[in-house]
Formats: C-alpha cells, sequence, structure tokens
C-alpha cells in the first residue's frame, strides 16, 4: 500500500508541476499537447525541484545521458582505431560484411561491450518509460517477420550479387504480393534485407547470413517455429496447471497439443526433420559468442583422464559436436554419445573427416530416464541438459547414474549458472534471463544458481560431493562438478531416502 500511495504522490508531484490553462477541461491531454509541441508553448511548462533529485539545476556533467552519449563516443574510438590499426573490415550492414567481430583483446571487446551497454541505455532513456511498455509488447512482431522470411526461405531467393524486383520474388514464392512485401519491408526494420529503390531487394550481411548459415537458419526455424509458439500459450499453461514442474504441462504442450501426452523431446525425436533442425540449432548455439567450445576445453581440465586413456559419456549429447571438439585437445580420451533414436541416427556419418578423432567417438541411444548403461567411466558430461528440467526429473537422472559410477567418478554440468540478479553485464543477464523464460515455454524446465546445483547433487544422493562452479572469462556457460565419493557415506541410508521424488 504503502508504495501505491508513493507512487500516486509522486504522480500528483508530477501533475503540479504544470501551470495549465485554467479550467481547462482536457488539462492531461492539453499537457502532453504543450510537451510535443515544444519551445513555443514551453513558457507554460515548469520544471519545479520536486521533478529534480538534488535540488540542483542540471548541468551537462551530471547529465546521464550526456554520459552514456561521452562513453560510447569514446570506446566506439578505441574499437574504430583497432580495426583500423589491424586493417580489418568495419562493421557494416552491406551484404558482403563480415558476419561477426573478429577476436579481439580483451580491452577491445571490454569496449565493445560498454557501447552496447550504453546505447542500449541511452535508447531505453530517450524512449521513455510509457513509450517503452507500449513498443515492447509488440517486440514478437520481429519474431514473426523473421520466422515468416524464413520459412518460406526468401533469403535464398534474393540472389548473392546484385538485387531482385519484388515481382521477380514473388514469381518465386507462395505468398502473394502483398505478404511478400510486408514480411520484407518489416525485417528491413532490422537491417535483414535492404531495398535498393522502391521494389529492388538486395541482402544485407544478416539476409545472406540466413542464405548461407544452415545452422541459423535451423536455430530460427526452432526458435520461431518451435519456441514462439509455446511461448504464447505459457499463460494457459500456467493457469492451468500453476506448479508448472511436469513436462507434460507446457507451453509447448499446449501450442502442439500433446498436453499430459508427450514432452517437448519425445515430439521432436518422433520427427527426423525436427530432430535435425534442433541438433543444427544447438550447434549454432556453441558456435555464438560467449559460448564457445574452447571456454570448455579451458575451463574443464581432463588431463588425468586424457592420461589414462579414459572415456567420457556424452548424456543427451546430440550430434557430438562437443565430443569432436574435445578429442581433438586430448588425444587419447574415448568418447561415447548418448541421445534418443532419432538424434543419434541423424548425426553425420563419420562424425568427423579425421579417422583419427572419429575412431575415438561412439554414438548410443540411451533415455537417461532410464539406468545409465556405460559402467565405470570416468566423466558423465550434461551440457544444456540439467537446465532442461524441472527438480524432480534433473534429480532423477542423476539418480539414474548411480549403478554405473565407479569411485571417483566426475559428473561435470555445463550450463548457465545464474548469479546474483543485476550483477551480470547487461547483455548476457538478458540472454540468460531470456534461456530461462524459454526453458518455462518448453519444458517447465529453469537456469540454476550455485546453491540449486549444489542441492540438486544433495537430493540426489549423498554420494555426490559438490566439488563447486567455475565460468571462465568471458563464457556465459560455467562447468559445475561433483565427484561420486560412495565411500564417504553409508550407501543403505542414501539409497531409502531416494523414493521420495515424483515424477509427473
Ligand atoms: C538442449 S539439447 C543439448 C545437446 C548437447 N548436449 C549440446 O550441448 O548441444 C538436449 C539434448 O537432450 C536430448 N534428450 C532429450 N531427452 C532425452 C532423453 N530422455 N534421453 C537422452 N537424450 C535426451 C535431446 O535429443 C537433445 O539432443
Amino acid at each position: 500500500m504503502a508504495t501505491t500511495s508513493n507512487t500516486e504522490q509522486k504522480r500528483q508531484t508530477a501533475r503540479h508541476t504544470l501551470e495549465l490553462p485554467a479550467g481547462s477541461p482536457e488539462s492531461k491531454h492539453y499537457k502532453q499537447k504543450l510537451q510535443r509541441e515544444g519551445s513555443n508553448h514551453n513558457n507554460n511548462i515548469r520544471v519545479t525541484s520536486s521533478q529534480r533529485k538534488d535540488n540542483t539545476l542540471p548541468t551537462m556533467a551530471s547529465s546521464k545521458m550526456i554520459a552514456l552519449a561521452q562513453k560510447i563516443t569514446s570506446e566506439t574510438e578505441k574499437v574504430e582505431t583497432y580495426f583500423k590499426v589491424n586493417g580489418l573490415v568495419p562493421p557494416s550492414f552491406d551484404a558482403d560484411a563480415p558476419g561477426d567481430f573478429p577476436i579481439m583483446p580483451d580491452d577491445i571487446s571490454r569496449s565493445r561491450r560498454e557501447v552496447i551497454h550504453a546505447t542500449q541505455e541511452l535508447h531505453d532513456l530517450m524512449v521513455g518509460p510509457r513509450e517503452s511498455v507500449r513498443w515492447m509488447a509488440w517486440d514478437f512482431m520481429n519474431t514473426q517477420s523473421l520466422q515468416l522470411l524464413n520459412h518460406f526461405e526468401l533469403a535464398t531467393l534474393v540472389p548473392l550479387d546484385g538485387s531482385i524486383t519484388l515481382s521477380e520474388l514473388q514469381a518465386k514464392t507462395s505468398l502473394d504480393p502483398i505478404n511478400l512485401a510486408r514480411v520484407l519491408r518489416h525485417a528491413m526494420t532490422n537491417h535483414v534485407f535492404q531495398e535498393l529503390k522502391p521494389g529492388v531487394i538486395a541482402h544485407t550481411a544478416a539476409s545472406r547470413l540466413l542464405a548461407e548459415d544452415q545452422e541459423l537458419q535451423s536455430w530460427v526455424i526452432f526458435n520461431t517455429e518451435g519456441v514462439y509458439p509455446a511461448s504464447a500459450q505459457v499463460i494457459n499453461a500456467l493457469k492451468a496447471y500453476p506448479e508448472a514442474t511436469s513436462l507434460t504441462h507446457t507451453g509447448f504442450n499446449f501450442a502442439f497439443n500433446t498436453v499430459n501426452l508427450e514432452p517437448m523431446f519425445v515430439t521432436i525425436g518422433k520427427d527426423p526433420k525436427r530432430a535435425k533442425h534442433m541438433a543444427q540449432a544447438m550447434s549454432s548455439l556453441t558456435g555464438g559468442e560467449g559460448y564457445e567450445l574452447w571456454f570448455l576445453s579451458e575451463g574443464c581440465d581432463m588431463t588425468d583422464v586424457n592420461a589414462r586413456g579414459g572415456t567420457m559419456v556424452d548424456v543427451g549429447g546430440s550430434h557430438g559436436f562437443v565430443d569432436v571438439h574435445l578429442a581433438k585437445v586430448y588425444n587419447n580420451i574415448k568418447f561415447v554419445v548418448q541421445d534418443l533414436p532419432s538424434t543419434i541416427e541423424s548425426a553425420p556419418k563419420p562424425i568427423c573427416a579425421d579417422a583419427k578423432i572419429s575412431k575415438r567417438i561412439s554414438f548410443q541411444a540411451h533415455d537417461f530416464f532410464k539406468e545409465q548403461p556405460v559402467h565405470g567411466a570416468d566423466v558423465y558430461f550434461f551440457r544444456w541438459i540439467m537446465h532442461n528440467y524441472s527438480t524432480p526429473y534433473a534429480v532423477q537422472i542423476l539418480r539414474n547414474l548411480i549403478p554405473a559410477l565407479k569411485p571417483g567418478a566426475r559428473i561435470i554440468i555445463n550450463d548457465h549458472c545464474l548469479r546474483e540478479p543485476g550483477t551480470e553485464n547487461p547483455w548476457d543477464e538478458r540472454l540468460i534471463r531470456s534461456m530461462d523464460l524459454v526453458m518455462l515455454s518448453l519444458l517447465n524446465a529453469q537456469e540454476r544458481g550455485e546453491e540449486d546445483f549444489k542441492q540438486l547433487f544433495e537430493m540426489a544422493g549423498d554420494g555426490f560431493v559438490f566439488k563447486g562452479v567455475t565460468r571462465p572469462k568471458g563464457c556465459r556457460m560455467s562447468i559445475i562438478e561433483a565427484v561420486w565419493k560412495p565411500d564417504e557415506v553409508d550407501q543403505t541410508v542414501a539409497t531409502e531416502s531416494l523414493s521420495e521424488l515424483t515424477l509427473t
């Protein structure tokens, strides 16, 4: 209540800062009109000290906006200089511009991030709270135009060199002229395609990537045709099943008519095309900034496993691209990639052109909700798995390892690990929090913090000894590790306490 009355008080104060025409029946609208019309009428608008925090006149130096603008200039200059000094092609929207930023020294990467954060903040300040909220509610239209242009493969229909008229393009698609033009022109507001002159379409750097990068296309398909409809149904899922833990009561289930029938992975697994898109989407994400696999190999030392020619089981390992990477780093480790049958079947064969690598990687269909069939491995690895499950399921996945574990076996989880709100840099915070909502939409699942992971292992069984969390610098993901030490606990007691979980 106190908050409401404070808000009301502030609103009142704001209202009293305007000298409105006496007796005006439309004072609010008049006030807005005055604000829109600017200087001629501004004599009527008086900013009182109650609108200023510190009762002083605003100065250039104290203005948040100026400070942001100055930061943008100075940090952009550092990035620009780096590009010039190193003879690099500067960022642009041109079709032949590089699709990614180069790998840059830490200080220049930091400058780039500062510019990204400061421009976003300045943009939001300039747009203002009411307009921001108003148009935030339309953010999904970006998803829609991306969905449609990708689904109708418009990027591959526009020539990579040169241009095409709208009518020529229309002859190549099933879209009618109005819909074709409106989808393209919306996408252009995001620098996807450009209109060189009225009715003449050409690529930008972003649309060219959509034509050339198959994994990026799969990422767009998986998200715009899977996550997007699922997220629109979360409201219905939460109204019907507020506890939000079941794998068959999710937004995805509501969107694809599988409520109480099957989890998302089963639906996708039944359809080889969808399974392939999902695997490629995961691979695309893994190539994205802050998710690159070198962070994993640098942050997670497996020298000991390599020295004894040990085995790593990649549980839910998709097409095994993590294992290909690790097999290049460690020349002696053997890898078993486990996943659902359809994912295993759609994996490239051979998994790598280099026979020395591919011969150390084997594939096995395995459902991680059943007992682990590979006994005595050195490492059981879960990348992007635990965040797919609410606690009862995640605990069950860990418990299913127990019969296979040898003393000293390492259980390594590679996932986001949430930090205290507001302590991430803003770009990472936005992405990680968005991933958390994606997990809710698809699987009633969640991202977790360190304490949550610790508790998962504690609930899974007393033999799991939590080792902690490490996060390589510059990486969005963390490495969460436990070791199996059954000799340190009474297994009878530990196993007895395992029967309390129910999976719905
Ligand atoms: C989010 S993807 C992560 C893939 C891979 N670990 C990576 O890092 O990209 C989740 C994977 O779990 C697999 N999966 C889902 N349910 C499974 C189950 N019950 N048993 C085994 N794998 C499963 C999916 O097919 C998918 O490949």
